[in-house]
């Protein structure tokens, strides 16, 4: 699924009615009884609603849903901000066609009646259809008092395609001014701020796309931004009923040191339950037994060793090594690793000895930081998987700048480098090296603890070994599926108390999970209740 601008989002519907003979009129009433059809199914206990309409096409969209919401049973309040005869085109037509009675609110003050006050204090569920991608910041005359008006009560808001004073341009995480949303309904290609913004103030709450009836071919965009969600479909095949171990790739780990012996472990159990056949976890043989005893299912090798659990050079001369490597396997490396001189030495000369596809995490890449010239993807599969932290010291730039340019910054780096980057945090981005980008919408707060960057580690792994035809897809479908665990994980837990192990174990519900709702949208942030 692609994310567009605000104007690309035009010309869709422009190509959608002219190019594909789709009505205007038939958007906006398809529109319309999505966001009526999300709200019955996700608040079904809300019978009383009032819309909030503005004079432009979003509150064309509001009409429609109203009437949709009082053909199903529901006592519904409509609130016009403007006078009918300001309608134009679409939504003068579907005024027209209202059945409802229509409270007009032309200046600020009629929000003090009566009867606006009954319609807002007296409804269990709000639809915000006041402005959307038509918005000229900043939110003016009785749209404003109005969001003012909406903090003061309690009752969840639906906001219709985007949440009234949001720029769908916009690229921020906040958007002063704009109406508070518990749930988005937008229509056929998220926006870049449902991409890049915290529109309902929670990693939780809803955001869905509906489709309603513009056709794939439609949607043009030249930002090169997608939806990481798209590429779960890789996994969505059953397997074959004479399959075997052999078709799922084999992942090796390479980490751990002296009091990190968990990370290799977590990164190797992620790799199993995101379905490698096989997984090697190859750590410091002090620790052999230890890694060994937390997976069964987990094949173990030991390293030559420093005198602290450090895995070293000597490893580059052992036949050991290459016995491994002579295996076609993807390789993790980093979790645990540490960085002592004799580390950096066998990374060194392990990035020198093999071309085998890797996965570049954690210690590891802070090593190829000090040795950039090996950045180098062009006869390899390389990923690398920093947090801001890790990628400024990658990139050389300051935590601050890697924040502000996520993007650009993002993207020159995979392309220069011709690699995957990883680049975590919030939305984080995966960056491919065609210069296109992939938007993961899925995590929580919860995932802010030790070993979240380690699975993650383990799942990319599992998903290259298993898809290595289907590189993109593949990275871009574990970070999905990561962050898609941790949210199923925590529902059971608190954030405080989500560990990356609960992650692991919710992964077959991400795996089950289709974001593709029956009810005709895509579940682009949040679940279903
Ligand atoms: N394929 C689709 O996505 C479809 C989307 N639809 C809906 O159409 C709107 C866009 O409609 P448009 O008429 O262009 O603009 P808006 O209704 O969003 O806003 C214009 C409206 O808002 C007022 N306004 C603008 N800025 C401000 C401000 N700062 N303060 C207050 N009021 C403001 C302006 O005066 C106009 O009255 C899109 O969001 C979808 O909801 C189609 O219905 C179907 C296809
Ligand atoms: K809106």
């Amino acid at each position: 699924m692609k994310i567009l601008s605000a104007e690309e989002m035009r010309v869709t519907d422009r190509v959608t009615m002219e190019a594909h003979g789709v009505p205007s009129l038939s958007l906006m009433n398809h529109a319309g009884e999505a966001v009526a059809r999300f709200i019955l199914r996700e608040f079904p206990a809300a019978r009383c609603i009032t819309v909030l309409c503005g004079k432009g096409n979003n509150g064309g969209d509001g009409l429609v849903a109203a009437r949709a919401l009082a053909t199903a049973g529901c006592d519904v309040g409509v609130l016009l901000l403007g006078n009918p005869s300001d309608l134009k085109g679409d939504a003068a037509e579907m005024f027209r066609r209202m059945p409802l009675p229509v409270t007009i609110v032309e200046e600020e003050a009629a929000l003090a009646t009566p009867e606006v006050g009954r319609l807002l204090d007296s409804t269990e569920l709000l639809v915000d259809a006041v402005v959307g991608t038509g918005f000229k910041p900043p939110l003016r005359g009785p749209a404003a008092a109005l969001r003012d008006r909406i903090r003061t009560l309690t009752s969840p808001i639906v906001a219709v395609d985007l949440p009234s004073g949001w720029d769908a341009d916009s690229r921020n995480y906040d958007a002063e001014g704009a109406f508070r949303a518990d749930a988005v309904v937008t229509f056929t290609a998220p926006k870049l701020a449902h991409a890049c913004g915290n529109l309902t103030g929670s990693a939780y709450r809803p955001i869905v796309v509906a489709a309603i009836g513009s056709p794939e071919a439609a949607v043009r965009s030249d930002l090169n931004l997608t939806w990481a969600g798209s590429s779960k479909k890789i996994a969505a095949a059953p397997r074959a009923a004479d399959d075997n171990k052999g078709r799922h790739g084999h992942v090796l780990v390479i980490g751990g040191s002296h009091g990190k012996a968990g990370a290799p472990s977590m990164a190797s159990l992620a790799a199993l339950r995101t379905g490698a056949g096989l997984v090697t976890a190859a750590v410091a043989g002090s620790m052999l037994s230890l890694v060994a005893s937390t997976t069964p299912e987990l094949m173990t090798v030991g390293l030559s060793e420093g005198q602290r659990g450090e895995i070293d050079a000597r490893n580059l001369e052992s036949t050991a090594l290459d016995a491994l490597l002579a295996r076609k396997t993807v390789i993790a490396l980093g979790p645990g690793l540490g960085q002592e001189p004799a580390t950096e030495e066998f990374v060194l000369g392990l990035l020198a000895r093999t071309r085998l596809p890797m996965v570049i995490d954690a210690d590891a890449l802070n090593i190829l930081a000090k040795h950039r010239e090996l950045i180098d993807g062009r006869d390899r599969t390389l990923i690398l998987t920093p947090h801001p932290g890790e990628m400024s010291r990658l990139a050389g730039l300051s935590v601050k700048e890697v924040q502000s340019e996520r993007e650009p910054l993002a993207r020159e780096f995979a392309t220069r480098h011709q690699l995957t980057l990883v680049l975590k945090g919030w939305r984080t981005l995966i960056a491919h090296p065609d210069g296109s980008i992939a938007f993961n919408t899925t995590g929580n707060p919860g995932m802010a603890k030790g070993g979240s960057g380690d699975i993650l580690t383990g799942i990319v792994a599992a998903m290259v070994a298993q898809y290595p035809d289907q590189l993109a897809d593949a990275v871009n479908a574990a970070v999905y599926l990561h962050g898609l665990a941790a949210d199923f994980a925590v529902r059971e837990q608190d954030e405080h108390t989500l560990l990356a192990t609960d992650t692991i174990a919710h992964l077959f519900r991400a795996f089950r999970f289709n974001p593709h709702d029956p009810a005709g949208y895509v579940w682009f942030e949040g679940l279903p209740r």
